[in-house]
């Protein structure tokens, strides 16, 4: 009788839990056993308070874990809740996982031989769930299995998705998860909606992870990732440094590396592959790999001891430690609870690798090296800090390969051998510590004297950003919007502030000049070779670079597009205070709603409170600076000298000499009337602004009840039943049929206003909508 068709108990107490043998984002794994039958289980237990999904993820996961019936594909036995946690038994495999079997004894990756097996099963998984309709949404090297035999099998379905949703969302999915370093250049991009082929394009990283040791851009902060990912070449194995890998296999890799979904290959193809032709059976060419190694859970234990040596050695207190490991999880290495703010923070701060010495790394070191790979001498690795990043494909021997040129284009460096670190340490085990995971005030004050010794400032952002935990297809683009806003946020908060604490007497007040650093109109060149790497369509989209790392735009006009309501008025706002050219360039620049959205529009719509917030935080933040320019306007204006002609719709200069006494009166009076018109204008202004607060926190309150109504229709019946003022369905005249009827109805309204809703909303409103009000909808 195989595992499958043995009962295994939902009762806790058949099992016991032996060593701790892995652990995830959240989930630790234990070799247990069960004892009715005396079988070594392994126990996977999820807590569920430290779990980023919700439970009908989680459900999901148990449910197709519990239904698979594959030789490749890890199933549960059964799950079943303890406490706070839920239990999935599964089998043991004795091995662990590729990637912690390449961070103990082969750091530099697999040889081929034993790179062809794991690979050829992996696709049998994967071929399998393709068929099933899964899409398995985080292959690598971690969560590929194997057992002491040879076994190999996929596991972790915390993130897969099922493709047989209904209507227009099957086999279109976009939600943004798995992790970065694997994930295909369409999960991360704006626009477009992804389907199995992103697995094959995880499966060709995980190749290249195999390959080296390590997945390619694992060195970097996970948003770099995303905007490698999507802007640079696919990577590949280099042709000339990996000569110790055959073609078919380099060309394996490449089709899967391709970054028109459409033209990956599927599973099934990949399957016949000539690389395949001549792989040996798992158990011949894997068993070899565990020889000498002590057990999975003593491998496990060591490798936590060493991490936890390397944290020693850093002297960081505690919560440090336990902040970065946490941050280690949630930047993105750990799958779905990507948080965005965190990313963007980070790519902010980042800087060019080599303007700080940077913290080793470690891992490379193995443990247990009984079996080294030797790795391939090529040329020496260009450190990417040195490296302007400029990738472009080259052919050598007939194939394409990614190639990174460096800035004096001298040598080539291929883009995929760019030493990584282990990004991948959502183990926990590798709690890699380079400076991208350093706490921030460290990192800040590691930052503040790289700029001082560059004597180049560089820019950090401040203030709020939009709350969002994933980040669908266009939020990029929304991202990146949001991101100026706040930069120009930002520098409304600096004028306003160099308005109060310098006020100039004479002549225009000493503001930055739109040609500033963070002048969207003129953005800021970086010496860091970044920018050299961008085509000529994100040059021209450039938005900011930040380090080596920058942030485009094809959205930089986005302010033109907001609706007429609001930019008209802005626009007319923008050019009164413009017109006042005498008190300089200080533009009173409110921060526009994010995507091209007039409070209006929101107010009209149910937008959660997450979205509203920022708005009325604009709205009263704006109230406030325009308070503070009347203010400055009325301290100041007697003393400014102004330039422009009163033709010009600007102030009458105030004549200086003594002599002219009768036209000062008349000139001052002039003034006073302008003075006074500008003041009432920005009044109105004021008062407009506040009434459109006070509007929309009207609006948001009854939004709140809205939302709240929305996401607890729960029970339909019971809806109907307390609408129609009925305790039961007994009680009713209407037969259950008619009940069932004019609550499917309600449903179908409610999912016809729902796609209306989404329809009319720009996609970052639609992303906040609460999930599980989409899951209730939908069904
Ligand atoms: N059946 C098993 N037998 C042996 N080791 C296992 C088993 N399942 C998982 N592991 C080990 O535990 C680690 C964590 O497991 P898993 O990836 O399922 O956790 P997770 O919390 O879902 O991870 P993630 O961070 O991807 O969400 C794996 O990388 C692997 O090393």
């Amino acid at each position: 009788m195989g595992d499958g068709q043995k009962i295994y108990s939902s009762n806790p107490k058949d099992y016991k839990l032996l060593e701790e043998v892995g652990y995830g984002a959240s989930a630790t794994v234990y070799r247990a056993i069960h004892l009715p039958s005396n079988e070594v289980v392994a126990v996977k237990c999820l807590d569920l308070d430290r779990c980023g999904s919700n439970l009908d993820d989680i459900r999901r996961e148990a449910q197709i874990m519990s239904l698979i019936d594959h030789p490749n594909v890890i199933r549960a036995f059964c799950s079943f809740v303890v406490d706070c946690n839920l239990w999935v038994v599964m089998p043991f495999m004795a091995e662990g996982s590729c990637l912690h079997l390449m961070k103990i004894a082969y750091p530099d990756g697999f040889e081929e031989s034993a790179i062809g097996p794991i690979l050829k099963e992996t696709l049998k998984a994967l071929e399998y769930l393709h068929r099933h309709g899964h899409i398995h949404r985080d292959v690598k090297a971690g969560n590929i299995l194997m057992d002491s035999n040879g076994e190999v099998k996929l596991a972790d379905f915390g993130v897969s998705a099922s493709m047989f949703d209904r209507g227009d969302r099957q086999r279109s999915r976009s939600t943004f998860v798995g992790t970065p370093c694997w994930m295909a250049p369409e999960v991360l991009q704006p626009g477009t909606g992804y389907n199995f082929k992103a697995d094959i394009w995880s499966f060709g990283i995980t190749a290249l992870e195999l390959a080296h040791g390590h997945a390619p851009f694992s060195k970097y902060p996970p948003m770099k990732v995303l905007l490698m990912t999507i802007q640079n070449a696919p990577p590949g194995l280099d042709y000339d440094r990996d000569k110790r890998f055959s073609k078919s296999f380099k060309e394996l890799v490449a089709m899967c590396l391709v970054k028109d979904q459409t033209k990956r290959p599927t599973a099934e193809k990949l399957l016949k592959h000539s690389f395949f032709k001549n792989t040996k059976p798992p158990e011949l060419s894997l068993k070899k790999l565990f020889v000498d190694l002590p057990p999975l859970w003593k491998r496990v234990k060591d490798l936590q001891l060493k991490d936890a040596a390397q944290l020693a050695l850093k002297k960081m207190p505690s919560a440090e430690q336990e902040a970065i490991s946490q941050s280690e999880y949630q930047r993105g290495v750990s799958a779905w609870n990507f948080d965005v703010e965190d990313l963007k923070l980070r790519a902010s701060l980042l800087q060019e690798e080599d303007d700080i010495q940077e913290i080793k790394e470690e891992d490379g070191s193995n443990l247990y090296m009984n079996h080294k790979v030797v790795s391939s001498s090529g040329p020496e690795v260009e450190k990417p800090g040195t490296s302007s990043n400029n990738t472009y494909r080259e052919k050598i021997n007939g194939d394409e390969v990614p190639v990174v040129e460096s800035p004096s284009k001298k040598e080539k460096v291929f883009e995929n051998d760019l030493p990584e670190s282990d990004n991948q340490g959502k183990t926990g085990i590798n709690i890699s510590v380079s400076k991208a995971d350093l706490p921030l005030l460290e990192k800040d004050s590691a930052l503040a004297k790289t700029r001082i010794q560059m004597g180049k400032p560089r820019q950090t952002q401040s203030g709020p950003l939009m709350p969002g935990v994933v980040l669908s297809h266009s939020k990029l683009e929304r991202t990146r919007y949001l991101e100026r806003c706040e930069i120009e946020n930002h520098q409304v908060v600096e004028r306003a502030q160099q308005v109060r604490k310098a006020p100039s007497f004479s002549g225009p007040l000493m503001l930055p000049n739109r040609a500033s650093a963070n002048s969207l109109s003129a953005p800021i060149k970086s010496s860091g070779g970044f920018k050299d790497s961008m085509d000529d369509k994100s040059k021209t989209n450039l938005v900011q670079i930040k380090g080596r790392f920058s942030v485009t735009s094809e959205n930089v006009d986005l302010v033109k597009d907001i609706p007429l309501s609001t930019s008209s008025r802005r626009n007319s706002q923008e050019s009164q205070l413009r017109k006042s050219a005498s008190v300089g360039d200080w533009l009173f620049d409110s921060k526009p709603m994010p995507n091209n959205q007039s409070p209006r529009d929101i107010s009209n719509s149910n937008v959660p409170a997450s979205v509203l917030m920022p708005h009325l935080q604009n709205l009263s933040q704006q109230t406030s600076i325009q308070q503070d320019l009347i203010m400055n306007l009325l301290n100041s204006l007697q003393l400014v000298e102004v330039a422009d002609a009163p033709q010009n719709g600007t102030l009458p200069p105030l004549p200086r000499g003594a002599e002219n006494n009768g036209s000062v009166e008349s000139a001052l009076s002039e003034r006073e009337c302008m003075l006074l018109m500008k003041i009432t204008e920005l009044q109105s202004r004021m008062n407009s602004l506040t009434d459109e607060l006070k509007a929309e926190r009207l609006r948001y309150m009854q939004l709140q009840q809205q939302l709240n109504a929305q996401q607890h229709p729960v029970n339909l019946e019971s809806w109907f039943l307390s609408n129609c003022s009925i305790n039961s369905v007994e009680d009713s005249n209407l037969s259950l049929q008619q009940i069932r009827r004019m609550i499917s109805l309600r449903r179908y309204n409610l999912v016809n206003l729902f796609n209306q809703y989404e329809e009319t909303q720009p996609p970052l409103v639609q992303n906040h909508v609460d999930t599980s009000v989409r899951f209730e909808l939908f069904g």
